[in-house]
């Protein structure tokens, strides 16, 4: 064992060991706090779903869990590449399987070994646990008892039954195999495909792979014995006779004498160096088995340099492994309740995946990698923690189910389907979503000002792309289109209306609109032509100052305080408005809004007056009524602290203004948002928790929203600037590809 696997391994151990043991455990998704509660989860309340099951058992997906619980089901006969460990020793891997489910596609997955290697025993006892399951995943059960259990559990269930090994496997090998056949120009029916490891997930890569298009004549299958040819008896059953090929091949090595592509779901190191050397240009080698691949990509690249490898590790380029696909498939199928997974939503899933390959990669997913993958042959099929799976995936499954019929929901709006499924994982989704669909009915032009940044230019496209408007960006064309080419998109600049102050007709009609601005505020006319022909910032806001874009993002390339100086010479702000950044910070289910993150350091009592009312117009736009707390550390005078007394000032100032929202304070963050502690304060005047949070500094406001953004389960859009003239937003020097995206979204929509 290497110094580096040995590592793996104690890590391993360590963290399956860490309190608590395993990685499942179970949460209530409904209160039961008190007697009421009580009363109503269980007896007597709970007779009530009993009777309405009893009497439409179809109501079990409205009144329990049914409807998005799967069992990982299996008896440990073949875990992983390891074999027949038995039962008990195959639990970490369904219970990672377990959590695979819920971390990618939020479905409730339990993993359920079974202590038998009898195929009637598996069969009889899955049967029985249908009514507690909306799916049943199969997993790790060697061939050929596999396909039995399968076939029998599918005739005899009337909900999914997946074998993941067979199916699963196959469906992503078909995914990278479109991808890797599409970058070496070969047509599937042309190439030999050679297939080792005739089991579980062998057998079904074959048979999908050829309903694909595949010459059964060309596809040559191997197992322990080497080729299953026409005629041989030793070792053989009925799913390996299916593809038994009339050949004289009879060992691994005669088989991939000039084969184009390898498959192999067998075990570790089955692949020798002479084998891969004996391939057809530009070979594709598949190497699947789990933990150790049949040969490294390494030792596959030193011998053929043109080489297209895949392994089911993480730890390498392309991973063909069935995550891909089991969590977004059963998410697919449970959503419209089929009856089962049929062909046909295999191979929609398969080409969803492959598709999604070719598409620019957003920067969550570029992280992961630590660099940025571009389509080509170290990245031909998505990784699992690809945020676009969870709504690209199971729609593509769901419709598949519906047009073949075994939807018993149908989902009427498929849109608002891929809306939800977003939103499932990612709380900004609902927000960001309405504002995108905005966006696109108003079609605005944005000026991108960073265009020398490769993170803006990736940005700008996926603003037009995504159909919201024109996106114009400020830099040079030969820079702009080598970004685009190292982003995978060499064809793109076309996109894009690219502009720079050194080619632009307006230089003059900007310089003398911003002098006649600056002229009697210290500034000579050579100033401002100095500072609108070298300056990015200040050339987009002119060019958005006189009309030649819509709304405008900048922010990634210098401090905020110093940009903001910069937009605060070209633009005034509003008539009677302050200018003021307001964060929104997105929880699961919850959106609060937090100002001002950043304007004004220590805020007087008129001034927090004007970011309440700021923030409160900025959450209209957002579509929430806004309740507003001032917030401090005391409640409504106590402990008494002058600190407080600001916040007191803006409440009287807001009355005396009239203002036409909810407002209270002060009070402290747990009374502004949790119902129990505000209760407290009968006389409050907010009528339900906050939503907009003023903070009484901007250090409150910027410690606050920085340290929710690095807890999980929360994200903080912004700060969305407000109360400039022009709809102006600023990023952070540190913001990935998706927010300049969310930002020029929110300048499109004027948010601010
Ligand atoms: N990347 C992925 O997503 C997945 C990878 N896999 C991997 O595929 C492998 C097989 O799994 P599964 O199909 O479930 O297991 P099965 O036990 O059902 O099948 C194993 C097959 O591999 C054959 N085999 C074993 N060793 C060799 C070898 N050295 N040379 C040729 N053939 C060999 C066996 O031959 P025989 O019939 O003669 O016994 C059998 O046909 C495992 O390594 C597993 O980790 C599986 C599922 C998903
Ligand atoms: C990935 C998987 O399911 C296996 O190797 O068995
Ligand atoms: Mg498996």
């Amino acid at each position: 064992m290497t110094d580096r696997s040995q590592q793996l391994d104690e890590e391993a151990l360590a963290y399956h060991f860490k309190a608590p043991a395993g990685k499942l455990q179970i949460t209530a998704t409904k209160p039961m706090a008190t007697q009421r509660d009580l009363s109503l989860a269980y007896s007597p309340g709970v007779a009530a779903p009993v009777r309405a099951i009893a009497a439409d058992p179809e109501t079990a997906f409205d009144f329990t869990a049914r409807g998005n619980m799967v069992a990982v089901i299996t008896n440990g006969t073949a875990i992983l590449g390891l074999g027949n460990l038995g039962a008990l020793a195959s639990k970490p891997v369904m219970e990672g399987k377990a959590v695979l489910f819920k971390r990618f596609a939020d479905v409730n997955a339990i993993d359920i070994e079974l202590d038998t290697e009898d195929p009637e025993e598996i069969i009889n006892a899955v049967k029985l646990m249908g009514p507690s399951f909306g799916g049943i995943n199969l997993e790790d059960i060697k061939a050929p008892d596999c396909f039995i259990i399968e076939q029998r559990l599918r005739e005899i269930m009337d909900i999914p039954v997946f074998h993941d090994d067979q199916h699963g496997t196959a469906i992503i090998c078909l995914a990278g195999l479109i991808n890797a056949l599409h970058l070496t120009g070969r047509k599937i029916e042309d190439c030999r495909i050679v297939l080792n490891g005739a089991g579980a997930a062998g057998i079904a890569c074959v048979e999908l792979v050829k309903s694909l298009g595949a010459d059964p004549s060309k596809c040559i299958a191997c197992d322990t014995k080497g080729v299953i040819y026409q005629g041989r008896e030793a070792g053989m059953n009925q799913w390996k006779s299916a593809h038994a090929v009339k050949t004289d091949a009879r060992n691994l090595a005669d088989a991939m004498k000039g084969a184009d592509i390898f498959l192999g779901v067998s075990a570790k190191g089955a692949l020798t160096d002479e084998m891969v050397r004996s391939m057809a240009k530009n070979p594709i080698i598949f190497a699947m088995a789990n933990p150790d691949p049949e040969i490294t990509p390494e030792e596959a690249a030193a011998i053929r340099p043109d080489v297209i490898m895949a392994t089911g590790r993480s730890d390498y380029p392309n991973q063909v492994n069935n995550v891909l696909g089991f969590p977004f498939i059963f998410r697919g199928a449970l959503d419209v309740n089929a009856r089962t997974i049929n062909e046909e939503m295999k191979i929609a899933a398969a080409e969803a995946l492959a598709m999604l390959a070719r598409e620019d990669v957003p920067d969550e997913v570029a992280a992961a990698y630590g660099a940025h993958p571009v389509y080509g042959p170290d990245y031909i099929i998505p990784a699992p923690f690809d945020p676009r799976l969870i709504h690209v995936i199971p729609t593509a499954v769901a419709k598949a189910a519906m047009e073949t019929g075994v939807a018993r929901r149908p989902i009427i709006d498929m849109e608002a389907y891929a809306h939800s499924l977003t939103a499932r994982l990612d709380p900004t989704a609902n927000m960001l979503q309405a504002l995108t669909t905005r966006a696109r009915n108003m079609q605005k032009s944005v000026v991108f000002a960073e265009g020398q940044d490769e993170r803006v230019v990736r940005a700008a496209l996926a603003y037009t792309r995504g159909g919201l408007g024109q996106a114009i960006v400020v830099g040079r064309v030969e820079e702009v289109e080598r970004m685009l080419k190292e982003a995978g998109q060499p064809d793109a600049l076309s996109e894009l209306t690219v502009v720079n102050a050194e080619t632009s007709p307006h230089l003059k009609e900007y310089v003398a609109a911003l002098y006649e601005k600056l002229q009697r505020r210290g500034f000579l006319e050579r100033d401002c032509y100095r500072r609108v022909a070298r300056d990015r910032h200040i050339f987009a806001a002119c060019m958005l100052a006189e009309g030649h874009a819509d709304a405008m993002v900048t922010g990634v390339s210098r401090k905020s305080a110093v940009v903001l100086t910069d937009l605060g010479r070209v633009f005034d702000t509003r008539q009677g408005r302050k200018v003021v950044g307001v964060s929104a910070v997105l929880a699961r289910g919850r959106t609060v809004l937090v100002a001002d993150t950043m304007v004004h350091e220590m805020p007087n009592g008129s001034e927090l007056a004007d970011i309440a009312e700021q923030s409160a117009r900025v959450a209209r736009r957002l579509g929430l009524e806004p309740r507003v707390a001032l917030l401090s550390y005391s409640t409504f005078g106590y402990p008494i602290s002058e600190r407080s007394s600001n916040l007191r000032d803006a409440v009287r100032i807001l009355e005396e203004r009239g203002v036409d929202f909810e407002f209270d304070g002060e009070m402290a963050a747990d009374v502004a948002l949790d119902p129990v502690a505000m209760a407290a304060y009968p006389f409050c005047r907010l009528s339900g928790p906050a939503n907009v949070l003023v903070m009484p500094a901007r250090h409150s406001a910027s410690i606050s929203t920085k340290m929710l953004q690095q807890l999980e389960g929360t994200t903080v859009v912004g700060p969305i600037l407000t109360g400039l003239e022009r709809p102006v937003q600023v990023c952070s020097m540190s913001a990935t590809v998706s927010e300049i995206l969310n930002m020029a979204v929110i300048a499109a929509t004027g948010v601010g």
